[in-house]
């Protein structure tokens, strides 16, 4: 298990973190999850030691993260990256094929058997929780394969904690990161990112590409991140650490 290092360059580093299960833990239903005030004070130190080159990178909508990390409104690529909003606050959405409403509605239906499904429409794809509802997974399974199906070429199945997200198969949390690294205040700065999922493994790899850190949360094996952090708790120390305004040093750049 390979540790981060505990102290970066601030003017070289760019921030991009994931959210449920990295910065947050995971929680019955995703509207139970919010960001603490002291989240919300370290993310906002962070933030202004590498002059706001920092970003969010969910699975989440924008709004979700908006409702989550409230009252701040962070620079993110949400929705996997259909939804974008820069350091300068200007939101951009990323063209993507809308799905039938008759496929939603078959949505609706399927959610409606059992209490615990739930199905989260995104900008362009939705996510089909099933955490509280085990029993009904192959059952959702198989509905997802057969949207996934009827979709074609042009979306992709994610295979996520206890829920299956369909999403433009061309936006990806790695994409996301390079369109954060394409303008300032993120150009020409080592990109840094931690997250937990499958769904972050495209960022990880895109990270590697330029030398940057993958940081995988609760152990890298089988993931392409090259270092780990234990937990949430774990992370938000590292953070806290590493990122505080006014006291980070400089590494091997
Ligand atoms: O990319 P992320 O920020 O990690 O978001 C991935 C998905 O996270 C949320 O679902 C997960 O967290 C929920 C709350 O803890 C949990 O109930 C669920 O079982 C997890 O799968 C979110 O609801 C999704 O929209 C995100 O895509």
């Amino acid at each position: 298990m390979n540790q981060p290092p505990q102290t970066f360059d601030p003017t070289r580093t760019a921030l991009f973190l994931d959210v449920d299960g990295t910065l947050l833990e995971i929680e019955q239903h995703p509207d139970a999850v919010a960001a603490d005030p002291d989240l919300i004070q370290a993310l906002g130190a962070a933030s202004h030691a590498v002059d706001h080159a920092l970003a969010l990178i969910s699975g989440r909508s924008l709004e979700d993260l908006d409702r989550i990390f409230s009252p701040e409104r962070f620079a993110a690529g949400a929705a996997h990256g259909t939804e974008l909003r820069g350091a300068d606050g200007a939101t951009k959405k990323r063209p993507a094929p809308s799905l039938p409403a008759g496929m939603l509605a078959r949505l609706d239906r399927f959610v409606a058997r059992a209490d615990g499904l739930l199905c989260e429409r995104k900008a362009a794809g939705f996510s089909l929780h099933y955490r509280k509802a085990p029993d009904y997974e192959p059952q959702a399974r198989s509905l997802v394969k057969e949207i996934l199906a009827e979709l074609g070429e042009d979306f992709r199945l994610i295979d996520g904690k206890m829920v299956l997200e369909i999403a433009p198969r061309a936006h990806t949390k790695g994409e996301a990161i390079r369109w954060f690294l394409s303008s300032p205040p993120f150009t020409d700065r080592r990109p840094v990112f931690v997250g937990d999922d499958v769904t972050d493994e495209d960022g990880f790899r895109y990270v590697n590409t330029l030398g940057g850190y993958s940081i995988r949360v609760g152990g890298n094996a089988g993931s392409l991140a090259r270092y780990t952090l234990d937990n949430v708790a774990a992370v938000r120390r590292w953070m806290s650490g590493a990122f505080a305004a006014g006291i980070c040093a400089d590494t091997d750049r």
